[in-house]
């Protein structure tokens, strides 16, 4: 037997934004590789996540293998069918939630949601029924006759979730869902994305920043730095590969005692905002630091500290934060 068709497989997928000339008054804007030959397998029935700071090319990613914006080289099938020949399949096959979604605005969250199913290809009564299934599942009920333009941030992006839900689609592409959510709206999307897994087989590809977030839902993820895969693993496999340090936060009550030798070693190597201190050392050194900042002068100055095992998180700010042109991440790539 073969290996089953995954739910999403892309190989050397390559989208290169065009230099724009400068013209008067405006500077030149050099082309820019968005993705660079990017590599992924989602299997099917996965939560898999994309990271990546701010410009990394997860947006343009997701546009690409969702039919939207065409590849300059590269492949993308989606359970099977190649959506670089065919982009108009992929409205069969996926639902997209982009970043910014102002196609629903003039439409209240009930005909968004009913809207959409429809153009799914839902008949009319069924179209009623997944409306008034996913309003009740996300919490939207009293909010179901207001226009989306008149809702607050959250409340209008947890009813384009509503609309991207609806309707069964065997993949789910959601970029950055739960923006600007309160608590209470986040863990009731993550509760319906887990359901339609559990329940409906579905594959769910995830954009997100919220690594916090991520760690809880994602089965698998992706991180990507200037257009390349640095990185692909579980939450834990990335973790373990970050395994042998450790946290180390400090909070200082004024200022830090940087006149003292050890102190001022430190803060070579921490991240500094404001008060806080952030270090990330093997353990050894860790303890070292922690004997240093209660058990000598230092103390006075020292508000709070404290130490903790590496969360995803540390993972991302330690792959994410490297200079272009170093590979040392490729050992984490998993198949
Ligand atoms: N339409 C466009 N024209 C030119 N350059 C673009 C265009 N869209 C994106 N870019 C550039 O391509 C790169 C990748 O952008 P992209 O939006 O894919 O990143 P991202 O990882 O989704 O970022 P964010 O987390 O900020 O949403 C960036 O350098 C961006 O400036």
């Amino acid at each position: 037997m073969g290996e089953p068709v995954p739910a999403v497989r892309v190989e050397g997928l390559v989208k290169t934004y065009p230099a724009v000339r400068a013209r008067r008054g405006t500077p030149a804007v050099p082309a820019v590789r968005a993705t660079d030959e990017v590599c992924l397998d989602v299997r099917r029935g996965e939560i898999f996540g994309l990271l990546g700071p701010n410009g990394a090319g997860k947006s343009t990613l997701v546009r690409q293998l969702t039919g939207l914006l065409r590849p300059d080289a590269g492949a993308v099938e989606v359970l099977g069918h190649d959506l670089v020949r065919h982009p108009e399949r992929a409205a069969r096959l996926l639902a997209y939630l982009g970043q910014e979604s102002t196609a629903l605005d003039e439409l209240t969250v009930s005909l968004a949601a009913e809207t959409t199913a429809r153009l799914r290809g839902m008949p009319l009564a069924a179209a009623r029924a997944a409306r008034d299934e996913i309003l009740a599942e996300l919490g939207l009920e009293e909010l179901a006759g207001r226009a989306l333009k008149k809702l607050s941030g959250g409340q209008r992006r947890l009813a384009c979730v509503a609309a991207a839900l609806v309707g069964d689609r065997p993949l789910l592409v959601l970029d950055e869902p739960t923006t600007g959510m309160d608590p209470h709206a986040r863990r009731a999307v993550w509760a319906a994305v887990d359901r339609r897994r559990a329940e409906r087989g579905a594959t769910v590809l995830l954009v997100t920043h919220n690594v916090i977030e991520a760690e809880t839902v994602l089965d698998r993820v992706a991180v990507l730095d200037r257009g390349r895969v640095i990185a692909c693993d579980t939450p834990g496999g990335l973790k373990a590969a970050v395994g042998d340090e450790v946290r180390l936060e400090l909070v200082w009550r004024e200022r830090a005692p940087v006149e003292l030798p050890g102190i001022a070693a430190l803060a070579a190597e921490a991240a500094v905002s404001g008060r806080r201190w952030t270090l990330r050392l093997p353990p050894a050194r860790a303890r070292e630091a922690v004997t240093l900042v209660t058990g000598g002068p230092a103390f006075p100055a020292l508000d709070d500290f404290r130490l903790a095992t590496p969360s995803l998180e540390d993972v991302y700010v330690a792959l994410g934060g490297r200079p272009a042109g170093q590979s040392g991440a490729e050992g984490l790539v998993k198949a």
